[in-house]
């Protein structure tokens, strides 16, 4: 197993406004959902994140783990990108050849990616759900709730900040949700979060044990790096560990 150094993500909460004011407030929301020890994370919590772009979550560039472990798969596998956000790393999915399904439930997400990237598409409806296709890339994004996503087959999936996005109550759910949706042979990059402290999420921090018992015992964690040795910013807030993760679920 690989030992991670010299990467940073994850800031969530504390550089999640775009100013001084809103990090406060945010952090603020936190310990007082801490104190109470309930937090309630409902569709209207993520649209109002968008909506006041406490989106702290969201990388710039591609994420380097996804580039350092995704596998080399047959050009055109379909991947499913659950709880996608704006991520870039469906772009560089869509350009190593895969056929690309984002799923988000925002659509000031889905709007802020498709224009960042200068992308062109065609909009129709399937039921609840928006499907954006992209012009000249292989890429579709899927607008709606995915617990209403109902395509099967995926020949893979990438889940960075999707698992750790779900409170424990719906986790479990969410998991078996998204395994419905891909084929028995099917590959999974999982890039997960355990940290110390009271701090509650999002993101949720899930042991190894637990990451185990929802994906199954054929989950491999194949790398690991503590963020709160090499970025002093998790120090600051708290913790002595928030180890970020990467497994592999492969047939
Ligand atoms: C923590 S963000 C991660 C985004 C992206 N994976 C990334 O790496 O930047 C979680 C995303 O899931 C979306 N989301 C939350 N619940 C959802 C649901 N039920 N259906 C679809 N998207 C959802 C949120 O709007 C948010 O963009």
């Amino acid at each position: 197993m690989k030992n991670i150094s010299k990467r940073l993500y994850w800031f969530w909460s504390s550089t999640d406004g775009s100013s001084q004011n809103k990090t406060n407030t945010i952090h603020i929301e936190f310990k007082q959902a801490n104190f109470n020890e309930v937090i309630v994370i409902t569709n209207e919590f993520w649209l109002d994140r968008w909506k006041t772009g406490r989106i702290g979550f969201h990388l710039e560039g591609i994420n380097p783990k996804l580039i350092e472990f995704w596998p080399t798969l047959p050009k055109g596998s379909h991947i499913l990108v659950p709880l996608c956000g704006k991520s870039n790393d469906m772009i560089w999915l869509a350009e190593q050849g895969y056929r690309v399904t984002g799923v988000e439930l925002s659509s000031l997400a889905v709007i802020q990616f498709l224009g960042d990237n200068d992308l062109a598409y065609d909009t129709h409806h399937e039921g609840e759900l928006k499907i954006h296709t992209v012009h000249g890339l292989s890429l579709r994004i899927v607008e709606g709730d995915y617990f209403q996503f109902s395509e099967t087959e995926f020949d893979a999936c990438y889940d960075r900040a999707a698992m750790v996005a779900m409170p424990d109550s719906k986790r479990a759910n969410y998991v078996t949700h998204t395994l419905d949706r891909l084929s028995s042979s099917a590959y999974v990059l999982l890039i997960s979060l355990y940290y110390d402290g009271d701090e509650q999420g999002p993101p949720f921090s899930i042991d190894e044990q637990s990451v185990v018992s929802l994906w199954g015992s054929n989950i491999q964690k194949i790398a690991f790096e503590n963020l709160a040795l090499t970025h002093p910013h998790y120090r600051d807030q708290g913790h002595t560990t928030f180890e970020e993760s990467v497994w592999r679920l492969q047939p």
